[in-house]
């Protein structure tokens, strides 16, 4: 098998030659400002070797990457009940798409897709103060990445907020077939906010371990889920975790993975890595370009793909 550092150093200075980086978001304008201009890597394998590439150590907004997080705090609050809420089908749609909860009364396709997640969210939520579910989420993050120092950029929350026209909109929906609990505001306050956590990608890696180690961290011991829920979530990131380029992610890749419109992606090769890259510009469908074009890269030379070599 080749040496995984070359291959993470060969990845790197490829990505930082291409010309080809896609477009930031605009559409939340503190993402607007960031640099385009950036690609970072982290691989953390089954012993805990931690390998890196680029700008691994610059923070940046999770944004959506935060969905797979949510999820196994709300899974672990009220079990397969969740799935009263929202589905476990792919979307074939983009990410803040509206058409579809029309025609299925309010039940988001998938937890990934923006509806899903503000579901989720009112979930997690509910029987708190918002204060403290965002309390809740941000100390998970920090656990899983063995890191106190990892926080919410404010300024980002406070700009989605002010432009979350899309995401209001879709939470008042679904609040009216009373598929959201709390008052809309609160839980669109601790969405944003969860979306707006910031990590480099050597702490997204290492908050991403339990998923390819069957629920486990082997770093900490700590068992942060079952077996069983770990591959589930796995595989709704591989089927919903890239919204409606989940097919091609698939397709290239052959991972397991969740992309944010911050420009990351955490991709999970099970039993082997977890593995978070990042670069801001974005394709059509909101995931990151030469975030893909690395991972495609990695899988390909490593031999990771879930499909085989
Ligand atoms: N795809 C994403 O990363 C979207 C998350 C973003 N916070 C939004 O709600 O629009």
């Amino acid at each position: 098998m080749p040496d995984l550092d070359s291959v993470v150093r060969e990845i790197s200075d490829e990505m930082a030659l291409r010309s080809d980086r896609g477009a930031v978001a605009d559409y939340i304008p503190e993402l607007a400002l960031v640099d385009p201009n950036q690609f970072g890597i982290a691989v953390i394998d089954a012993d805990g070797a931690v390998t890196v590439g680029g700008d691994s150590e610059i923070p940046f907004s999770i944004q959506s990457v935060s969905k797979v997080f949510t999820l196994t705090l709300a899974l672990g609050m009220v079990g397969d009940r969740l799935w009263k809420r929202v589905g476990r089908e792919p979307s074939g749609n983009p990410f803040n798409s509206i058409v579809q909860l029309e025609r299925e009364r309010g039940v988001p396709r998938n937890p990934f897709i923006n509806a899903g997640a503000i579901a989720v969210t009112d979930v997690i939520l509910s029987g708190h103060a918002p204060r403290e579910a965002l309390g809740e989420i941000l100390r998970f993050m920090q656990f899983l990445a063995q890191d106190p120092t990892i926080t919410i950029d404010e300024q980002v929350a406070a700009s989605e907020k002010r432009t979350g026209f899309r995401n209001t909109a879709l939470a008042n929906y679904m609040k009216s077939f009373g598929v959201i609990e709390n008052p809309v505001d609160y839980t669109l306050g601790v969405y944003f906010h969860h979306c707006a956590i910031a990590m480099t990608c050597r702490q997204l890696a290492m908050a991403g371990r339990f998923l390819a180690h069957n629920g486990r961290n082997p770093s900490t011991g700590h068992n942060v889920v079952s077996a069983e829920r770990a591959r589930r979530i796995n595989a709704i990131m591989l089927t919903c975790g890239h919204y409606d380029g989940s097919g091609e992610f698939a397709y290239r890749v052959g991972l397991p993975g969740k992309s944010g419109v911050g420009g990351s992606i955490l991709a999970v090769a099970p039993g082997k890595a977890s593995i978070a890259v990042w670069s801001p510009g974005l394709d059509a469908a909101g995931n990151s370009h030469l975030g893909r074009v690395a991972l495609e890269r990695l899988t390909q030379r490593m031999g990771w793909s879930v499909f085989g070599v």
